[in-house]
C-alpha cells in the first residue's frame, strides 16, 4: 500500500504525518516543488518513527512524480493559503494551474489511485481535478465537510461542556462562507442539540463555523493546518480500511438534490471504492434554500474557472 500527498506545507505535511501514525500504509511520498522541503520533513517524520511506534515510512522528493507510481490514495493540498484579508476564492488563478499540472502527473503515473483534493478554492478545485483526471467521479473528491463538522462539533463541545466524541452533525454546502450547517441533523450522544442549547447561542456558534477557516487566517496570518490535516487522513483511513464511514464530501452531483454538473459537500458513504453511495437526507424548504444559495456561490466560481480556460 502505498499513499501519495502532493504539497509538503503545513496541511500536507500535517496529513502526511498523521497517515504515518496511522499506519495506514507501507510507504508515504511527499512531494512538493520546492527542493529540499519534502526530503527534509519526510525524514524528521521518520525520525518519529522509533518514538512513535510505526512503521509507515513517509519519503520525501522534488518533483519526481515516478517515485509516486502505483499509489492507491493520493491527497493534493499543493497550492497557496490565503492571507488576512483574502477570500479563499482569491486563490483560484494561481491554484487552478497547479492543481491541474499536478493532477495530470499524478493521474500518469498511478491511473487508478483515489484523489482526495483540498487545495483551495475547494469546490471548484476538486472540479477542476476531475475534468483534468477524466476518471469516474467516485474517485475524485475533495476534503472540506469533515473539517468544518469538526469545528461545529469542538465549538458545541466547548459551550456544552461535553466531550466533542458525543456530538455527531452534519454540515452541507460548499466550503465557504454559504456552507450550511444543520441543526436539525446535529446530536449529543443521540440527543437532538436543540433540547441542549438555547437557540441564540447555537445561531452564534452556526456562524463562527461558517468563518472558521477565516477566524485561524486572521490569528495566524495563514491558514490552518492541524484539522485540515487530520481531516484529509481520516478520509484516507475510511478509504483504506474499507469502512464505510458517513463523512460530508465534496462530491460531484449527478441529479441528487436536484443539482448536476456541480462538485458540492454532500453526506456520502466512503470505502475502499471511494465513494460508494451519496446520500440524500430529506432537507426541509428553509435547509434546501440554503444549499441552493451556497451551490450558487459556487457555481459563480466555477465560472472564472471557465473564463480563465485553462481546463
Ligand atoms: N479544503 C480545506 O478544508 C482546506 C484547504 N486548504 C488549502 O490547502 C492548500 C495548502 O495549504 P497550506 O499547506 O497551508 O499551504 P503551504 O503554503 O504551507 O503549502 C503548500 C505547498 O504546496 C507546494 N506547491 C506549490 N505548487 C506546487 C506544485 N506544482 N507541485 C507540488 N507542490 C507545490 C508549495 O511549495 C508549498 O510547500 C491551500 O490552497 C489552502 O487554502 C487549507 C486548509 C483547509
Ligand atoms: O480558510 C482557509 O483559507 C483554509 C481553509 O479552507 C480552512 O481552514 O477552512
Amino acid at each position: 500500500m502505498k499513499i501519495t500527498v502532493v504539497g509538503a506545507g503545513n496541511v500536507g505535511a500535517t496529513c502526511a504525518n498523521c497517515i504515518a501514525q496511522k499506519e495506514l500504509a507501507n510507504e508515504v511520498i511527499l512531494v512538493d516543488i520546492k527542493e529540499g522541503l519534502s526530503e527534509g520533513k519526510a525524514l524528521d517524520m521518520w525520525q518519529t518513527a522509533p518514538i512513535n511506534y510505526y512503521n509507515t515510512h513517509v519519503k520525501g522528493v522534488t518533483n519526481d512524480y515516478a517515485a509516486t507510481a502505483g499509489s492507491e490514495v493520493v491527497v493534493i493540498t499543493s497550492g497557496l493559503p490565503r492571507k488576512p484579508g483574502m477570500s479563499r476564492d482569491d486563490l483560484i488563478s494561481i491554484n487552478a494551474g497547479i492543481v491541474k499540472s499536478v493532477t495530470e502527473n499524478v493521474v500518469k503515473h498511478s491511473p487508478d489511485a483515489i484523489i482526495i483534493i483540498v487545495s483551495n478554492p475547494l469546490d471548484v478545485m476538486t472540479y477542476a481535478a476531475f475534468l483534468t483526471a477524466k476518471k469516474a467521479s467516485n474517485k475524485v473528491f475533495g476534503m472540506a465537510g469533515v473539517l468544518d463538522t469538526a469545528r461545529y462539533r469542538a465549538f458545541l463541545a466547548e459551550e456544552l461542556n461535553v466531550s466533542p466524541k458525543d456530538i455527531q452533525a452534519l454540515l452541507m454546502g460548499g466550503h465557504g462562507d454559504t456552507m450550511v450547517p444543520l441543526p436539525r441533523y446535529t446530536t449529543v450522544a443521540g440527543i437532538p442539540v436543540t433540547e441542549l442549547i438555547e437557540a441564540d447561542k447555537l445561531e452564534a456558534i452556526i456562524e463562527r463555523t461558517k468563518k472558521g477557516g477565516g477566524e485561524l487566517v486572521n490569528l495566524m496570518g495563514t491558514s490552518a493546518w492541524y484539522a485540515p490535516g487530520a481531516a484529509a487522513a481520516q478520509m484516507v483511513e475510511a478509504i483504506v480500511r474499507d469502512q464505510k464511514r458517513i463523512f460530508p464530501v465534496c462530491a460531484l452531483l449527478n441529479g441528487e438534490y436536484g443539482m448536476k454538473d456541480i462538485y458540492l459537500g454532500v453526506p456520502v458513504k466512503l470505502g475502499k471504492n471511494g465513494i460508494e453511495e451519496v446520500i440524500e437526507v430529506k432537507l426541509n424548504k428553509e435547509e434546501m434554500e440554503l444549499l441552493e444559495g451556497s451551490a450558487a456561490a459556487v457555481k459563480s466560481v466555477m465560472k472564472v474557472l471557465d473564463e480563465m480556460n485553462i481546463m
